[in-house]
């Protein structure tokens, strides 16, 4: 827990007046939020371990830590530049399971060992990725439990190569602290042309005109097909896919409905489109295109009782995921004639058994899941990925984190000196807690000038929480899983916002944590509320502590801290001070609050932790009260 690099910063500077500037930015290490305590402020330490894996992995990055960076120019690492680790100990594995275009491979390959080992059965990737610090994936490799628990902590990222994550268990990623991350953009296009293709393929009869002529045939009065312009089409989900089906649709001179409860009505508006309920949507519909993704609430809506409901002769394109269609009750759609044609590229199994009747179906155009089979898409999407995902590993934040806040990197930069001073804070209360019924509340104060829109403050929270945690628990805390694991230990930490005159060009003015319903082991740290209570601020870009209790002091939040609270009369600096001398022990900082009541709180900084002995003599100088000792 001791840090490595602790900075002497002199008592003059610690209590010289204050100073909320913030360290110049740099980008920040989303790592430092995911994988490391930000005890060493200078080499990144990637140590990955939770509560069923103690057994942690650990990497030496050349990462410099932006969260320290207040006087550091070279710390910025550019998405582009290539930080390859140290020694060969030290360089990350990059597991990819399905092919991935060579773009996105060489990505990879200039950053870690990379190894593509296609077609792995669930044993065998439950085998392999104990080794591996990445995993990336398409569609076809489930990423389940299982394979995060065979991780045994060494996962530290799965990268889709593509939009659709239902594929992997996020419960379990995020449970294990694993950041996931999807390549969201680079395949929409393809998935869009290839849901126009099955429309106008389906209405043409195409690919059964083609199989009969192979088979010898000349069938032009079977396969009259049926005209798109004019018709209705309701696109159902208008995220990026549909709103660009809808786009092209529009231009075969299509009429355009969509369903979506989530999309805003003017970015239809704007394509001409109107935004329907699902009711009206398929009541109307000639045609019903599927873009939304597979989720609980999706799972199965088209079915009998939804088939019902459509006009006789629908056809039904699906690009988005099989699982959103109860396949069998398609099949009686089908033979009943309610559907009078499906295009299908996604299933609920893939590949679909041979012998399905949906498989069978002479009115059922199948293509194998190629919607982002496109040289163009699959080039992009593997750089996206690959991007991403040497991006996280050099700890950046991820703009595609799917299972952890997605914050934009300039708020980041702002954050960062607050993100250590939130890790620090929560760290520091809960060495002070005695005991009680167990943590259960917690409140954090975020003083600000910012409007509360203007504050994203759930890495400030989740580094508080990981604060308090970590030392209590054997649980790793991380950015992805600091809220999960919180809740399950029965947590509850509640935000509130003071607005104070400050200046606004800094995101926060201080931060207070505080701790209800527990006894304290340093009585001065319980506000009047009950509570203990301690509140944090950065100056100099360093992380201070400014109140205890109802002790107003200014420390450094380095290193080690005694904090001892004494009758308020000269002496008392040198007598602990010359213990401490005595001792061996190095002073780095010293600051003394007083109350009105002849009561002093002296917080002293030292570079090591003293031995027993010296705290039993710092203990009995008369005078002093109480005390403990925190380490940070
Ligand atoms: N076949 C392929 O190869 C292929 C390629 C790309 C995407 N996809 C799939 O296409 C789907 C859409 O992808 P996208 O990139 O457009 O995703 P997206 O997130 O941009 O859009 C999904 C939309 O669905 C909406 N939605 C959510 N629940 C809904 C519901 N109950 N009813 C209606 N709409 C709902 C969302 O609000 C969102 O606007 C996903 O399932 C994705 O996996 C398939
Ligand atoms: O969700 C997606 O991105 C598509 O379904 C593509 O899947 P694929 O990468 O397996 O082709």
């Amino acid at each position: 827990m001791a840090s490595s690099s602790i900075k002497a910063i002199s008592p003059f500077k610690a209590s010289s007046s204050p100073s909320t500037q913030p360290p110049s930015s740099s980008k920040p290490s989303l790592l430092s939020f995911l994988h490391t305590s930000s005890s060493n402020p200078i080499s990144l330490k990637l140590s990955h371990s939770h509560s069923h894996a103690h057994n942690s992995h650990s990497h030496s990055f050349l990462i410099t830590n932006v969260l320290k960076t207040a006087d550091s120019s070279e710390t910025s690492v550019s998405k582009s530049q290539n930080l390859k680790p140290t020694s060969s100990d030290s360089t990350p594995t990059i597991l990819v399971s399905e092919k991935l275009g060579e773009a996105g491979l060489q990505v990879l390959r200039g950053f870690g060992n990379l190894e593509c080992a296609y077609n792995l059965s669930p044993e065998e990737l439950c085998a392999k990725i104990s080794t591996c610090d990445a995993l990336i994936v398409r569609s076809g490799t489930k990423v389940t439990r299982q394979v995060f628990e065979a991780a045994k902590g060494r996962l530290k990222v799965v990268g889709r190569a593509g939009v659709g994550i239902d594929n992997v268990d996020l419960q379990a990623a995020t449970e294990f602290g694993c950041l996931v991350v999807n390549a969201p953009t680079a395949n929409t296009v393809a998935a869009a042309e290839h849901g126009i293709a099955l429309l106008t393929a389906m209405s043409r009869n195409v690919a059964q005109a083609d199989a009969s002529i192979k088979a010898g045939k000349w069938l032009r009065n079977k396969y009259v097909g049926v005209s798109l312009v004019g018709k209705t089409l309701a696109v159902m989900g208008f995220g990026k896919v549909g709103s660009e089906v809808a786009r092209r649709a529009k231009g075969l001179g299509m009429n355009v409905i969509s369903h979506d409860p989530y999309a805003p009505a003017d970015r239809a508006r704007a394509v001409g489109v109107d935004l329907v309920s699902f009711e009206q949507a398929i009541a109307t519909a000639d045609f019903i295109s599927l873009h939304m993704p597979l989720t609980p609430a999706t799972a199965k809506v088209f079915n009998d009782e939804t088939f019902a409901k459509m006009k006789k002769g629908v056809r039904i394109i699906n690009v988005a995921r099989g699982g959103v269609i109860d396949e069998d009750a398609l099949v009686r759609a089908l033979e009943s004639g309610v559907v009078a044609q499906a295009a299908l590229d996604v299933f609920t199994e893939e590949p679909p058994p041979k012998d399905s009747k949906l498989v069978q179906h002479e009115n059922v155009t199948l293509t194998p899941h190629l919607g982002a089979s496109t040289k163009e898409a699959q080039e992009g999407v593997a750089i996206e990925i690959a991007e991403a995902v040497v991006g996280a590993l050099k700890g950046e934040l991820s703009a595609t984190a799917v299972n952890a806040p997605m914050v934009p990197p300039e708020v980041l930069s702002e954050l960062s000196p607050y993100v250590v001073l939130a890790e620090k804070l929560g760290k520091l209360a809960v060495q002070l807690v005695a005991g009680g019924n167990g943590i259960t509340s917690v409140r954090v104060v975020y003083k600000s000038a910012r409007d509360p829109d203007d504050l994203d403050t759930r890495l400030l929270r989740a580094m508080i929480t990981k604060g308090i945690i970590e030392p209590i628990s054997a649980s790793f805390i991380n950015l992805v899983n600091a809220d999960f694991v919180a809740k399950q230990k029965g947590l509850r930490i509640s935000e509130e916002r003071v607005a104070v005159d400050s200046s606004p060009g800094f995101p926060v003015d201080s931060i207070q944590v505080q701790i209800y319903n527990v006894e304290s082991k340093f009585a001065s740290s319980v506000s009047e509320s009950g509570s203990i209570s301690i509140e944090g601020k950065v100056k100099y870009g360093e992380p201070h502590l400014t109140c205890l209790g109802s002790f107003g002091v200014d420390v450094s939040l380095e290193g080690n801290l005694i904090l001892c609270r004494q009758v308020d009369q000269p002496g008392m600096i040198g007598r602990v001070g010359n213990i401490l001398g005595n001792d061996n022990v190095n002073v780095s900082f010293m600051s003394v609050g007083r109350t009105v009541q002849k009561k002093a709180l002296m917080a002293i900084g030292v570079d090591e932790e003293p031995n027993k002995r010296t705290l039993e003599k710092i203990g009995k100088v008369p005078d002093i009260e109480e005390f403990v000792f925190l380490n940070l």
